[in-house]
């Protein structure tokens, strides 16, 4: 199957400092890729490499077919991105938002006009598109963030925590967007600190000290390890051997 992500040893130090150490890992077509470890791990900066906003120090990564050293504009316009923090202006209403977003995208005034009615019509939101974005609930608003950010059918679309302080009727609804996309082809990366996700997730990498210790399906790193759960792999791996799983 199409690798969408490929990275070979990447690597990035600041100073002395090696925040990401040779990760080697590989992201097909339509996979639901779970990116994990604990705070500090150095997923933000592994995925801030990988969406061409911060230059790698060595290895080699390609995204969309498109080189992280040498070809981060390209990537730019071939992925989505929501950030941890919420990405969308709360100063502007819904539509202005979509609008906003679709021209930075370089869609057209049809297209955006056509998503962004769609959009609204698919998360049910007609009664609040006039409302700014403040006035809207944090869960809705993350939905809204991931349906903007896919605005423009990126082959890729990266999602940093995006069900962070979410409750867990609006969580599951998120991964049922994020398995909509994913069947229709698109590759949807995502760090979540919820170890139920990462059972969601096809496969999964788990970092620990920028390099990666785990990498499988959840299945697989449950086998490996010894683990009924994600969350006992998690334990396992970010916490050392005390738990002596194994
Ligand atoms: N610009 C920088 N200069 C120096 N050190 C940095 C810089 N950016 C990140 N780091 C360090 O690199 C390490 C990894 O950070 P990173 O933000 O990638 O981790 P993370 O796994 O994303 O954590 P979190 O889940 O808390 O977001 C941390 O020790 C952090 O302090």
């Amino acid at each position: 199957m199409e690798k969408i992500i490929e990275s070979t040893e990447l690597t990035k130090t600041f100073g002395d400092f090696t925040a990401v150490n040779k990760i080697t890992f590989d992201v097909k077509k339509g996979e639901i890729f779970g990116f994990l470890g604990a705070n500090g791990a150095g997923k933000s900066t592994a995925m801030r490499m990988l969406t061409g906003l911060l230059s790698p120090t060595s290895g080699a990564a390609t995204v969309a077919g498109y080189d992280v050293f040498t070809e981060q504009e390209k990537i730019k316009k071939n992925i989505g991105y929501m950030s941890q923090k919420f990405s969308l202006y709360n100063d502007l209403t819904l539509m202005e938002n979509i609008t906003f977003y679709g021209g930075i995208y370089g869609l057209s005034n049809t297209q955006i006009k056509e998503r962004g009615e769609k959009l609204i019509e698919r998360l049910d939101l007609g009664n609040i598109k006039k409302k700014l974005l403040k006035e809207v609930p944090l869960g809705w608003k993350q939905k809204i963030a991931f349906s903007v950010a896919t605005l423009h059918n990126p082959k890729v679309v990266f999602l940093d925590e995006p069900t962070g302080g979410v409750d867990p009727i609006t969580r599951r609804q998120f991964w049922e967007m994020i398995y909509e996309k994913a069947d229709q082809g698109m590759t949807v990366f995502v760090t979540t600190h919820y170890m139920d996700e990462a059972e969601y997730c096809h496969r999964i990498s788990m970092m620990v000290h920028g390099e990666i210790h785990g990498y499988g399906t959840p299945k697989e790193l449950k086998k490996e390890f010894n683990a009924q759960n994600m969350d006992e792999v998690f334990i396992h791996l970010a916490r050392g051997d005390q738990y002596n799983l194994k």
